[in-house]
């Protein structure tokens, strides 16, 4: 029965096919015990290579030894390689400190990993069964996870497969009876944690007993319906990133438009995506991070900035929101950032950043053209204040004379403006977004026509004419 349920779930989702190679964790429990004498019955039938690797974690004298022994022992009879490491965990943390089960984790995984790297790359097999998984789930619930964390263990990730995950710990036991293993019981029992034994000793037989006799179940159940969801949304979400996301020079642009226009579930995991993209990691991440930067998103005013944990920093720019990375912290050092410098109007602003001015001036005509460097607005079609910037990633505008809209950067590009020059451009901007990409083009909107009133006049004073 048990043999039958361990292949269901290695067909199910192939965690084992011919010619793999597998590290077999084995601490000497039931667990992996069973797991180890399984997967030597399935061997024959799959054709995949087995060693077994046991961590002595130092951490019980002369019988923590022996328990290598045992393992060692165990599997002779059964005529399998196994691999032995006595890590010095005691030293470790006296050295280092931190708690005893992270350490002798972290070490015990380093050297699976490396016993499955000398193989060229094995899989590592460990003997998580459905009671850890619902442990998993309820402990994850309990500290607040989403649908990430609902997934409880994955049968396979990371390298890792877990074929016993849909069996019981009393299925195991039963087998090792039947089958006369004879465990180490104390290894089982070295990692448990302070919440995991409460979860598994007080609050799941709580549940079972008085809620619901088959929580164990229904929890490993919820766990993989939520992997499938999970897997779903994220396919999702790569398959609509683009429409939402562009990185060019390092920025990464979020359309605030494009992202609205997803579903609730869709925004955050676009998100999670272009955050995991940028900073190569969700560690640290919370519901919470991703909340706030959906709401700037979608609500936050132009200029308001955010920073994750780690230091990555998101600016609400017109369109949605655009990284600003180290390099561009730099870039805006030597700009100016949103929201931008006031324009006094009339009147003439200093931008020493810029090593210029803007002289504003307003008239009930239109006034003669006076050149590149000056452009003209209907006043009273703009939303005031305007202020000078430079550009930000996401940046766009309608340039007057074109059909649309399009991409600063894009802009940029077509008007030859060399790369090293593109952070030095002022941009004139009012509420609503830039109205010139001043020296270079106007935008369409806020140009004066036979119906204007009132005539704002813009003329940039390079830094030379202030000073001579
Ligand atoms: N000393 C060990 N040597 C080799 N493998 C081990 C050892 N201890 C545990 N394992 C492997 O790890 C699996 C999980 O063990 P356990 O639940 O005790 O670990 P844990 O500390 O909870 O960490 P995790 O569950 O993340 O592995 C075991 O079934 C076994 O495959």
């Amino acid at each position: 029965m048990i043999l039958e349920k361990v292949k269901a779930l290695v067909e199910r989702r192939r965690l084992l096919t011919a010619g793999d190679r597998v590290v077999v964790a084995c601490s000497g429990g039931p667990d992996s015990l069973a797991l180890v004498h399984l997967l030597h019955r399935l061997q024959p039938a799959y054709g995949f290579d087995m060693v077994v690797a046991h961590v002595d974690h130092m951490l019980r004298g002369a019988e923590s030894a022996r328990e290598a022994e045992f393992v060692r022992a165990f599997c002779r009879r059964l005529g399998l390689d196994c691999q032995v490491a006595a890590i010095d965990v005691p030293g470790v943390l006296a050295e280092r400190g931190g708690s005893t089960q992270e350490v002798a984790r972290t070490l015990r995984y380093a050297f699976l990993r490396r016993v499955a790297d000398s193989l060229g790359g094995a899989k590592i097999a460990t003997g998580h069964h459905r009671d850890d998984q619902a442990e998993t789930v309820l402990i994850n619930f309990l500290r607040g996870a989403g649908p990430g964390g609902l997934r409880g263990m994955q049968p396979a990730a990371g390298g890792i497969i877990r074929p016993l995950l849909s069996v019981t710990r009393q299925e195991i036991e039963d087998y090792c009876a039947a089958e006369g293993l004879t465990p180490c019981l104390d290894s089982s029992n070295l990692h448990t944690d302070y919440l995991r034994n409460r979860v598994r000793l007080e609050l799941l037989p709580l549940l079972a007993r008085e809620y619901n006799p088959a929580i164990g179940e229904n929890l490993a159940r919820l766990a993989e319906i939520m992997a499938d969801q999970y897997d779903f949304l994220k396919q999702c979400a790569a398959d609509v990133y683009t429409r939402v996301a562009d990185e060019t020079e390092g920025r990464l642009a979020l359309d605030s438009a494009a992202l609205a226009a997803l579903p609730t579930a869709l925004r955050r995991e676009v998100l999670r995506l272009a955050i995991e993209k940028k900073r190569g990691s969700l560690t640290g991440i919370s519901f919470w991070h991703v909340e706030k930067l959906l709401e700037m998103a979608l609500d936050g005013k132009v200029g308001s900035l955010f920073t994750l944990p780690g230091g990555l920093s998101f600016v609400r720019t017109y369109d949605g929101l655009a990284t600003v990375d180290r390099a561009g912290s730099a870039r805006a050092a030597v700009g100016i950032a949103p929201p931008g410098r006031a324009l006094v109007v009339p009147g003439v602003t200093e931008v020493p950043e810029l090593n210029l001015a803007v002289a504003a001036a307003l008239h009930d005509e239109i006034p003669a053209a006076t050149g590149r460097l000056t452009a003209v607005f209907d006043w009273q079609a703009l939303s005031p204040p305007l202020v000078v910037r430079t550009r930000v990633a996401g940046d766009r505008f309608w340039p007057a004379g074109m059909q649309g809209s399009k991409k600063l950067k894009e802009f940029f590009i077509d008007a030859k403006v060399p790369r090293s020059e593109r952070d030095r451009v002022p941009l004139i901007c009012d509420q609503d977004g830039i109205l010139w990409v001043a020296g270079y083009r106007q935008s369409a909107r806020g140009r004066p026509d036979s119906a204007t009133r009132r005539v704002l006049e813009l003329t940039l004073i390079r830094q030379e004419e202030i000073t001579c």
